[in-house]
């Protein structure tokens, strides 16, 4: 049975309680959530003394605790969990903090502290809602504290040395245990008993409800039901507004000294002046991560500039002031983007130093198999540039090479992109880690191995090419590129047995003929033009195809409605500003294909970022 229908509810999320304490699971569990259990492996390192409040610092403890372990299943699995929740107890006597004892000294120093004394504990509790888009892990945290007074007996040397030795206060905030042994020595409880066993339960469901089904201003049953009302007052659970925890405020009414308490959704206040009720729209918690998101992207751009995680690589940490000479940047500088970047899960932060994540080591070191450091470094230096004048191409409708090269651009690729063999280079190693990541389940997404000839036009690097040579080892690839490319694909070329299934050829594939295939592939290339130069593209594959033969479209594929498609829709407008191009709905691409005689058209959404559609060429 469950009391709390929000428990209820959360029957159908994947909950994870980042925490190892034994209390705290079976809290939990009498009250009906299910969750799996994944300790944080946070350190409880934070400063103590740069908190104002001590349940400030365990506020921020649980938070730490629970976002380690968001990040760490997302990353793990590319999928967060729907809610982390986490949770860490401290016993103060006054400003001092009281945490676990380090030995039997240390426990019986805090326990003769506490011995005829009334002391607090504090649970600061973290709810973590993670939200996984584009592989992007977003966070709502909702975090409250709870405070419980515990008088202690007068207790002798003899009675606290026997209760050390029982071994109980070893694990324990402030050295006892309440629900055990260390119950004998507690005269009186003022508040919530569970908050002192280590999980404040009450308050916990409160703030589910607040979280899930936050009460409307003039609903008249928030007055009848103070923390947990009938199961129809409960909405949706999907979230109710875009807007994220309203910090520094306190309960509506009741309890306004837990101000840190994080509450989503609008909350009635009193209006300046007048005394009048008005309704507090929502903390705009993603809205200014939008507005703010420039300065992350910069920050992992300079950190990939410095070459940061290429320094850290399998390596012992590194403090600032180690890594800063290497890097020939200053200390002061350093620190903060280390420091940001730690705060972006990019790198880890422990006394011994910096140390690169997994993530950092698998994608942002410059020389990895699977290394993003190629597309950060484009993304550093030309699109972000080029999106400095995304007004004007807005505006105007037009790419802004122009703009950005302060002369007349051509050919989006032959004048710009490829204006410099280093240029070059640098575009194609931004493709080359892009596709061979994003691309990898496009090999799969069709039964393709009724083909034994395929030519991948615009196939760049050969990155897909490879991909598809790895999935069907009877498939002959030809990468068909401008003439400067191909001289540089070798740079890419693999080493594997796939090696030998590859070849490469030159030329426009706007003036000359395409090499014979029974599939045609077309990664990203679409994408790069406006209408008519895609019916030039797909006219000229036309003309090379037997009926039967495929055509595999590799894009980010938008939504019908272009409404939810996040970063193709950014993509699209990076198309704008970078080619003139743009993205497109299926429909969009059939549309564009069926008079070319494309038809009975697949579509497979993919995991990553690109998605696939096969078309096949019937007879005219
Ligand atoms: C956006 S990239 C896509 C590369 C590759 N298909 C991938 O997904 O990684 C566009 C590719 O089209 C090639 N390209 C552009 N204009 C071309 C032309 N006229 N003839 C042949 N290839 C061209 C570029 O050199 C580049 O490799």
């Amino acid at each position: 049975m469950v009391l709390c229908p929000v428990i209820g509810k959360l029957l159908h999320k994947r909950v994870v309680l980042a925490s190892a304490s034994p209390r705290r699971r079976e809290i939990l569990s009498n009250a009906g959530l299910r969750f799996e259990v994944v300790p944080s492996r946070f350190k409880e390192t934070l400063d103590k003394a740069a908190f104002a409040t001590p349940y400030g610092y365990a506020m921020e403890t649980a938070k730490q605790k629970a976002l380690e372990v968001a990040n760490r299943l997302h990353q793990k699995d590319m999928r967060a969990p729907d809610v982390v929740i986490g949770a860490d107890t401290i016993v103060t006597m006054g400003r001092l903090i009281l945490e676990k004892p380090v030995d039997k000294q240390d426990a019986y120093r805090m326990l003769s502290q506490l011995s005829g004394r009334e002391h607090s504990v504090f649970t600061g509790v973290a709810i973590v809602q993670c939200y996984s888009q584009d592989n992007q892990l977003d966070t709502r945290v909702s975090e409250f504290y709870e405070e419980t007074m515990v008088k202690f007996s007068e207790l002798s040397a003899d009675l606290l040395w026997e209760y050390i030795h029982s071994g109980e206060p070893m694990d324990k905030a402030g050295g006892y245990g309440i629900q055990a042994l260390g119950g004998m020595l507690v005269e009186a409880v003022h508040g919530d008993f569970l908050n002192v066993v280590g999980f404040p339960l009450n308050r916990f469901c409160k703030q589910l409800m607040q979280l899930y089904c936050p009460p409307r201003p003039d609903d008249p049953r928030r007055a009848e039901h103070d923390s947990i009302p009938a199961v129809d007052t409960f909405e949706d659970l999907s979230d109710v507004d875009e807007g994220g925890p309203e910090p520094a405020r306190g309960d509506a009414g009741s309890r306004p000294q837990k101000a840190e308490a994080g509450v989503a959704g609008a909350a009635p206040a009193e209006a300046e002046g007048n005394g009048t009720p008005e309704t507090l729209p929502p903390f705009p918690t993603r809205l200014l991560k939008l507005i703010n998101g420039f300065k992350t992207s910069k920050a992992l751009f300079t950190a990939c500039k410095l070459k940061v995680f290429d320094l850290l690589k399998d390596g012992a940490p590194q403090k600032a002031a180690d890594i800063a000479p290497k890097v020939d940047a200053s200390v002061c500088g350093t620190e903060r983007l280390l420091d940001a970047c730690a705060a972006l899960g990019l790198l880890e932060k422990s006394e011994q130093g910096y140390s690169n994540t997994e993530a950092a080591d698998v994608y942002l070191v410059s020389d990895g198999a699977y290394s993003l450091h190629g597309y950060v470094a484009y993304s550093s230096e030309v699109t972000w540039n080029l999106f400095t004048h995304l007004e004007v191409a807005v505006r105007d409708g037009t790419n802004q090479n122009v703009s950005l090269l302060g002369e007349t651009a051509g050919d989006v690729f032959q004048d710009v992109l490829y204006r410099s063999p280093e240029a070059r280079l640098q575009f194609m190693r931004a493709m080359h880690g892009l596709t061979k990541l994003s691309a990898r389940h496009v090999p799969a997404a069709f039964d393709l191995s009724g083909f034994s000839s395929a030519c991948d036009v615009g196939g760049c690097t050969g990155a897909l090419a490879q991909e598809l040579a790895r999935e069907y080892p009877r498939l002959q690839v030809t990468v068909f590129d401008l003439p400067e490319v191909i001289e540089l694909a070798a740079h890419f070329r693999p080493a594997g047995p796939q090696a030998a299934q590859i070849r490469f050829a030159a030329g426009d594939f706007f003036r000359d003929p395409l090499p014979p295939a029974d599939l045609y592939v077309l990664c990203q290339i679409l994408h790069d033009w406006a209408d008519e130069k895609v019916h030039q593209i797909l006219g000229s594959i036309a003309q090379r195809c037997k009926p039967g033969a495929g055509l595999l479209l590799v894009e980010m594929l938008l939504d019908e409605e272009k409404r939810e498609a996040r970063v193709g829709l950014m993509q699209s407008l990076n198309m704008l500003v970078q080619t003139g191009g743009r993205e497109r709905s299926p429909s969009e691409y059939r549309r564009l294909l069926e008079p070319h005689g494309f038809r009975q058209v697949q579509v497979a959404h993919l995991r990553g970022i690109l998605d696939a559609m096969l078309a096949t060429r019937v007879a005219p």
